[in-house]
């Protein structure tokens, strides 16, 4: 079958946690055998069952307890201590070699932006045989404009390039959204045309601005690789059409039995497929 795990990453308050409860239960549901790996040596309370915990090998409590550091300080020294203690890591996920992982992340920033160790972490992974998909979560409501997108988008960007693996953006909280009238303002990001985006930011912004958004915009369009795929936790659909997404990236269960293809007039099924080629154009 393989390994694979779903590497769940994104700001503070982004949704990861509650996201790895929700997924969880959703593979739960499709008899996917699931595990969550917490790598968050600050986290308090869980939702879901834990099964690997960082915490059993170092807290920021106790880092800034022992050695007189900051939370965030703190965070960095205990990643770092995990990085240099990896056989840890490898030993404890040796108990779920046949299931499917997904890891819940810190929140910090500075973890994917500035610091190598998810990077390592991802590398280390790969080494022990994981196929490993970054699972990138933005709130959607910090995309709500465009200047927000744009910061939201090269955030993606710097994660995606600093890790090299299949690559999934994804908005969440997309149910608040859907009960207040913003959620028609997301649609054109999620359908993203560039040029207009572009001349959009140039009236917001002052002249000497404009070539900066061009070469911005020039970056997005160029790579074509910041899409996002919104995620609305209430609909089962929703999740189901990320869930695909997460598989293809990496292969997972292309050993598996091949399902049957939809009968020619099962409009339902089209319209799935419709949704899906819709959003893999908009994502990468
Ligand atoms: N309505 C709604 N609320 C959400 C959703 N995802 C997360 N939340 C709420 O947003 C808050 C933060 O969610 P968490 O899952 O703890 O976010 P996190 O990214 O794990 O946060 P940190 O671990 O602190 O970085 C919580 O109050 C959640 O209940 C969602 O899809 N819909
Ligand atoms: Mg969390």
């Amino acid at each position: 079958m393989g390994k694979h795990a779903q590497l769940v990453m994104g700001p503070a308050g982004s949704g990861k946690s509650t996201y790895c409860d929700t997924m969880r239960k959703y593979c739960e549901e499709i008899k996917r055998s699931v595990h969550i790996v917490n790598l968050d040596p600050a986290a308090e309370v869980f939702e879901y069952p834990v099964s690997v915990d960082i915490k059993n090998l170092v807290t920021v409590d106790e880092v800034m307890d022992e050695l007189h550091y900051g939370p965030n300080g703190g965070l960095v020294y205990a990643m770092e201590y995990l990085i240099e203690n990896m056989d840890w890591l490898t030993d404890e996920l040796g108990d779920y070699e046949d299931d499917y992982l997904i890891i819940d992340c810190p929140g910090q920033i500075e973890l994917y932006s500035h610091i190598p160790v998810m990077r390592i972490l991802v590398d280390h992974l790969q080494q022990i045989g994981y196929s490993v998909c970054s699972v990138f979560l933005v709130d959607s409501q910090f995309i709500l404009d465009n200047c927000k997108f744009i910061s939201g988008a090269l955030m993606c960007l710097s994660a995606m390039i600093r890790l090299e693996v299949p690559h999934i953006n994804v908005l969440t909280k997309i149910d608040v959204l859907k009960s207040s009238d913003q959620y028609k303002e997301i649609e054109k990001f999620l359908d993203l045309e560039v040029h207009s985006l572009v001349e959009e930011l140039n009236l917001e912004t002052h002249n000497r601005y404009h070539r900066m958004n061009k070469a911005i915009g020039s970056l997005l369009e160029d790579f074509s690789l910041v899409g996002f795929v919104p995620l609305d936790i209430t609909d089962q659909e929703s999740l189901n059409v990320l869930l695909q997404h997460i598989d293809n990236s990496i292969q997972y269960g292309e050993d598996l039995e091949p399902k049957e293809p939809p009968l020619e007039n099962d409009d339902d099924d089209d319209d799935d497929n419709d949704e899906i080629i819709r959003m893999m154009n908009g994502n990468l």
